[in-house]
């Protein structure tokens, strides 16, 4: 049998046969490794450490289906991967069944080849799916001929992804590509060091971005005007160089683009009643502004109806832009991090109002989504009072419960003004960050602006550290033209 010291020798070498910690390759992965416990059929702790040590190639395919189950809200858990020989025979003793147990008289486990795992599917909370069996339930109902639903969907993803399901077992499956088995258990278990990914992001936070205007307003000075003479890349043309050195720049799109023209029936708001729209193709705007997130939770994305929001949405999509705050979340990934984006109106699609406690309980569902698919969760809020300085009770209520139940950075918009920001558990809630490309007003009589920026560290996927943040101050122009303070 191929020694294991080899394997582990290599590793930072991609190669497939090399031994790898699942947990480096797949963060979100929940171990319960059993026979690291005597909780176990054999009764015996056979296992020193509990670790799921595969071969890279069978961890890369399983990559691909966590990646797969996460998409409905799922993640694996590994009940064992890597098994050393010695455990296999001390199975064999309690349970001479080749129905369970492979029997290691007659050659390895591909347990023992490190390409064999035992799995089941939970959910964001941890919590197992229903299955046909516990683990190790060595009876006629683990057999796959008696699957259930979640069985028979965890066995299609891991079939599309390279492997290959045994009979009598709903949670064993083994990689259709073959290895060596490997003894050195011992060895492995010391020499195998986890590998530690170092990776950061930095994040910009910019404030109200309306492209286009109320069709009310004069064209001449308009922002479809300015489009018209300058073109697309004249609007972030002041900060684009800022923008472009971050990882992810979120904006807060207040407005349409849509040629949709039915509007809905803003009587209640009276004459500060506005109807922001811009030609779908001002997304190009976006993009050379490098804008790579807006959030879609605020009182102009419904000023088209329903057809105004879902060409806004399209277009967006189509231009490879992440939204997020339309009734839905979103995880925006750069460098390896997942990075989880909540938007949330606090003052209703058409400033109807909304209940606060429904709002929190919806936001709290949220995070608590958010948590097990992202490592970093921001929380950007439609909140607070046009024109108004300071922060109100409620926004520090709102950005404090955010933080509490789990986001790491809380932006706000709708004043219009720039708001303070404060650190509160060590994460950032920033108030107000006023207008910044806002066809909305083609002259504020407030014109301070800022890009909020700060920089956050992982190990492993896991945020470690988060910088103090910057504020890059930044003056309006008449002209839609933001441009950093000198
Ligand atoms: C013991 C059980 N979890 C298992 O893995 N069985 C298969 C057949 C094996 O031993 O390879
Ligand atoms: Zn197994």
């Amino acid at each position: 049998a191929e020694a294991a010291i080899h394997s582990a020798k290599s590793m930072g070498v991609k190669n497939k046969a090399d031994f790898v910690d699942v947990q480096q390759i797949i963060p979100s992965v929940v171990l319960d490794i059993k026979y690291a416990t005597a909780d176990n059929f054999t009764h015996t702790k056979l296992y020193e450490r509990p670790q799921a040590l595969l071969r890279q190639g069978t961890a890369d395919k399983l990559k691909e289906v966590a990646d797969e189950v996460e998409k409905k809200g799922y993640r694996l858990k590994i009940w064992d991967a890597y098994r050393c020989p010695e455990a296999q025979f001390e199975m064999w003793n309690h349970v001479p069944d080749v129905r369970y147990v492979a029997n290691p008289y007659k050659g390895y486990s591909n347990h023992s080849r490190g390409s064999a795992i035992d799995l089941t599917l939970v959910d964001m909370e941890g919590k197992e799916l229903a299955m046909p069996t516990g683990f190790d339930s060595f009876t006629p109902d683990a057999a796959r001929a008696n699957q259930n639903e979640n069985a028979r969907y965890l066995e299609n993803v891991m079939v599309k992804h390279g492997f290959k399901p045994l009979a009598t077992e709903w949670w064993h499956f083994d990689d259709k590509d073959t290895y060596q088995p490997a003894d050195s258990v011992q060895v492995l278990a010391s020499t195998v060091s986890p590998q530690t990914k170092e990776t950061s992001i930095t994040i910009s936070a910019i404030g109200d971005v309306t492209l286009g205007q109320d069709e009310r307003f004069l064209y001449e000075g308009s922002f479809d005007h300015y489009y018209q003479l300058k073109g697309p890349n004249y609007f972030f043309s002041g900060v684009k160089e800022i923008l472009s050195e971050d990882d992810l720049t979120i904006a807060n799109l207040e407005g349409t683009l849509t040629d949709a023209i039915e509007k809905p029936d803003k009587r209640h708001q009276g004459n500060g009643a506005f109807f922001f729209r811009g030609n779908p193709h001002y997304t190009s705007i976006l993009k050379d502004g490098s804008i790579e997130a807006v959030n879609l939770a605020n009182n102009h994305s419904m000023d088209f109806l329903n057809k105004g929001l879902a060409d806004t949405q399209s277009t967006l999509d189509h231009a490879g832009i992440t939204h997020f705050g339309d009734k839905k979340v979103a995880v925006y990934e750069k460098n390896g991090v997942k990075i989880g984006l909540i938007g949330v109106n606090s003052l209703g699609p058409l400033e109807e109002g909304v209940d606060i406690g429904d709002l929190m309980s919806e936001l709290k569902a949220n995070i608590q989504t958010l948590k097990g698919r992202a490592s970093l969760i921001i929380v950007s809020f439609h909140w607070g009072i046009e024109n108004n300085y300071n922060p109100t009770q409620e926004q520090r209520q709102l950005g404090q419960f955010a933080v509490d139940q789990g986001a790491d950075l809380v932006l706000g918009h709708h004043p219009h003004v720039l708001q303070t920001y404060e650190t509160y558990q060590g994460k950032c809630i920033v108030y107000s960050l006023g207008n910044f490309v806002f066809g909305g007003n083609s002259n504020p009589k407030y014109k301070d602006t800022e890009i909020f920026r700060q920089k956050y560290s992982f190990v492993n996927g896991k945020l470690v550290e988060i910088s103090s943040p910057q504020v890059i101050p930044c003056r309006l122009s008449t002209s839609f033209r933001p441009e950093p303070v000198k």
